[in-house]
C-alpha cells in the first residue's frame, strides 16, 4: 500500500502547552480512516498541519502527491453562487489569474472536470443550484466535490458530519469510504464511532495528544472507546498499527 501521507514525530503546543506529543499517522491509497478522540485530545490539530493551515513544533509531514485537501464542518461554500461554480472555486490555484477573476471566465475544461467532481459526489442534477439552496448534507457533499477538484490524493475532513441530521450523515461518511475505495487516502475527524465502525477501514484514537488507538473496527473494544472518551481512567489499550504503515 502506498502511503499518501505519513506524518513521524508531530509535536505541537500552543501557549506553551503541549497539545501533540510525538504523534506518528500513515494513511495510505484507498483507505478510509477515522479519527476519534475526546475534545481537545488534538485530533483537528493533526489535520490542521497536515495540510499546513498550523506550523508544528516538529516532526515532518511527508504528502505523495503536492497537497492534501479539507473539508471542513462549517462548510464554507459561496451561497449566492451555484453548486458548479464553488467546485470550479477547487482549482483556481492552478488557473491562471485572468481566467480565475469570474466564474464566467472559467475555461469550459474546468467545467467539465467540476461536473464530474459532483457527480462523483451524486450532484450532477444540483450543479445549476444555488449553494445556499441546498440541504446541509448536499452542500457538505459539494464542499467535498471542491475537494475532488483540487486533485488532491489525500482528502482530510475535519468533522465533516457534526452538523448534519443522522441520514445525510451517514451519506457524507459513506460517500467518503467509498472515495477511499477509489484510490484516495481519506481521514475524517469523526465525533460518531458507531459510523467509524460502519464505514471506515481503519480507527486511530487521540488521546491527550497521543495516538493510544490504531487498528481495524473489528479490533476496537467499547472499553478502549471508553477510555478514549475519558469513561474510564486506565489509557487505552493500544491496538497494532494496521499493514502497510
Ligand atoms: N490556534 C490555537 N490557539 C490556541 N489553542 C489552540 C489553538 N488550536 C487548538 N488549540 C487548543 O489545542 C487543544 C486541541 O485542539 P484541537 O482542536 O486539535 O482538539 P480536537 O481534538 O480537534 O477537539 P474538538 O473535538 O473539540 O474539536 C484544545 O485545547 C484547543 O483549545
Amino acid at each position: 500500500m502506498t502511503s499518501e501521507l505519513s506524518i513521524r514525530g508531530l509535536r505541537k503546543s500552543f501557549a506553551g502547552r503541549p497539545v501533540l506529543s510525538g504523534v506518528d499517522l500513515d494513511v495510505h491509497a484507498g483507505e478510509f480512516v477515522a479519527v476519534l478522540g475526546a475534545n481537545g485530545s488534538g485530533k483537528s490539530t493533526v489535520l490542521r498541519c497536515a495540510v499546513g493551515l498550523q506550523t508544528p513544533d516538529a516532526g515532518t509531514i511527508s504528502l505523495a502527491g503536492d497537497r492534501a485537501a479539507m473539508v471542513f464542518q462549517q462548510i464554507h461554500l459561496v451561497r449566492r453562487r451555484t453548486a458548479l461554480d464553488n467546485v470550479c472555486a477547487g482549482a483556481l490555484g492552478r488557473l491562471p489569474l485572468h481566467r480565475s477573476l469570474a466564474p464566467a471566465l472559467f475555461p469550459a475544461a474546468l467545467r467539465a472536470e467540476a461536473m464530474a467532481c459532483l457527480d462523483r459526489v451524486g450532484l450532477a442534477g444540483q450543479a445549476g443550484d444555488l449553494a445556499g439552496k441546498l440541504s446541509g448534507g448536499q452542500q457538505q457533499r459539494v464542499a467535498i466535490a471542491r475537494a475532488l477538484c483540487q486533485r488532491a490524493k489525500v482528502i482530510l475532513a475535519d468533522e465533516p458530519v457534526s452538523a448534519l441530521d443522522p441520514s445525510a450523515a451517514e451519506q457524507v461518511v459513506s460517500l467518503l469510504a467509498s472515495l477511499a475505495g477509489e484510490g484516495l487516502a481519506v481521514a475524517a475527524v469523526l465525533h460518531q464511532p458507531d459510523l467509524a465502525r460502519r464505514h471506515a477501514g481503519r480507527i486511530v484514537g487521540l488521546h491527550e495528544g497521543r495516538i493510544v488507538l490504531d487498528g481495524p473496527p473489528p479490533a476496537i473494544r467499547e472499553s478502549d472507546l471508553d477510555v478514549l472518551y475519558g469513561h474510564e481512567s486506565r489509557t487505552p489499550h493500544p491496538v497494532a498499527q494496521s499493514s502497510g504503515a
